[in-house]
């Protein structure tokens, strides 16, 4: 695995990327341009830190009790989920339930491809493809690539070819971490007239009558067959975030609340007052299956603009 040395000699840029080390050895990488300010762990590709140059309060939220630690995940950011989400189910590849909840590639290395700066932006390419470890799990013939431009907006798109020669069946999401300044003053727009399963209540089908979802409770739902955009208006720090989709059937809305937050060691008692995670995702029904040599994009973008 490349040392932050190693990529800083192929891909440092002065004063805008730079490779370092941070808690257990994990390689990150640092941003600073004139468009924003972003922090990226090659450990599970995963973004924790990401914030437009002139927005006061982070726009990802990341746990003051997460670990930072090879073989777990990381608490907050954006989790990149693959190749089942949640529990693996009989549907994903190999009729197995082996593997952790939500897959393995927010807790692999991944590789930088490329980097480079494009205008004030910063664009990143990691990838990852099959070890032992995924082949004792049935993952052979994937390869995977996570694009991040980040900059006044953030983009992020994921590709997953199928380099074997058997269909490959997958569920995917970018689990992101939406940092609120009060989730009960939160208003969700584009899920109404939407169907989700209600995880809470035993998974049972439901559809959103209202165009506004206000959280009141422990949520988990993944909403189905859905391409749109979702805004969320964020009173508390008089702004809204739009997170716009492409390639994603599914937008996953969780927050575990008083009732949960505190049952999870590294997020904490209080942690569900600063988030709501909003995912753009496949999976469930809306999961992707694959022929070989084909591959598929999802992609999501974040943007902060400051409220009416
Ligand atoms: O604790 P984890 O594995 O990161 O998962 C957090 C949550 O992730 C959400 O996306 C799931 O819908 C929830 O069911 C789950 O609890």
């Amino acid at each position: 695995m490349a040392s932050a040395n190693d990529l800083n000699a192929l891909y440092s840029i002065p004063g805008v990327l730079e490779f370092t080390t941070g808690p257990n050895e994990l390689v990150r990488a640092e941003i600073t341009s004139p468009s924003c300010s972003a922090e990226l762990y090659l450990h599970g590709a995963h973004l924790t830190q990401w914030k437009p140059t002139d927005t006061a309060e982070p726009v990802l939220f990341l746990s003051p009790l997460s670990g930072f630690a090879p073989g777990k995940a990381i608490r907050g950011g954006i989790p990149v989920i693959f190749p089942w989400f949640g529990a693996r189910s009989e549907e994903v590849t190999g009729h197995s339930k082996d593997g952790g909840q939500h897959g393995f590639a927010r807790t692999t290395e991944w590789e930088v491809a490329f980097a480079a700066s494009v205008g004030d932006a910063v664009h990143l390419v990691l990838t990852f493809g099959p070890s032992n470890a995924t082949r004792a799990l049935g993952f052979d013939g994937f390869r995977a690539a996570l694009e991040f431009r980040l900059g006044e907006e953030l983009h992020v798109r994921m590709t997953v070819a199928n380099e074997g020669s058997e269909p490959l069946v997958f569920e995917e999401a970018l689990h992101t971490y939406l940092q609120v300044g009060d989730p009960e003053q939160v208003k969700l727009h584009g899920l109404g007239q939407t169907e989700f399963l209600d995880k809470f209540d035993d998974f049972k089908r439901k559809t959103q009558d209202n165009e506004v979802l206000t959280l009141t409770g422990a949520t988990d739902r993944p909403y189905l067959n859905t391409t749109a955009s979702i805004t969320i208006e964020d009173p508390a720090f008089a702004r809204k975030l739009v997170v716009g989709k492409g390639g994603s059937r599914t937008t996953v809305v969780w927050n575990p609340w008083s009732e949960l937050s505190g049952t999870m060691a590294d997020l904490g008692p209080d942690a569900w007052q600063h988030f709501v995670c909003v995912e753009a995702a496949n999976a469930f029904e809306d999961r992707i299956t694959l022929s070989p040599k084909a591959a598929h994009i999802m992609e999501t973008t974040i943007s902060v603009e400051p409220l009416a």
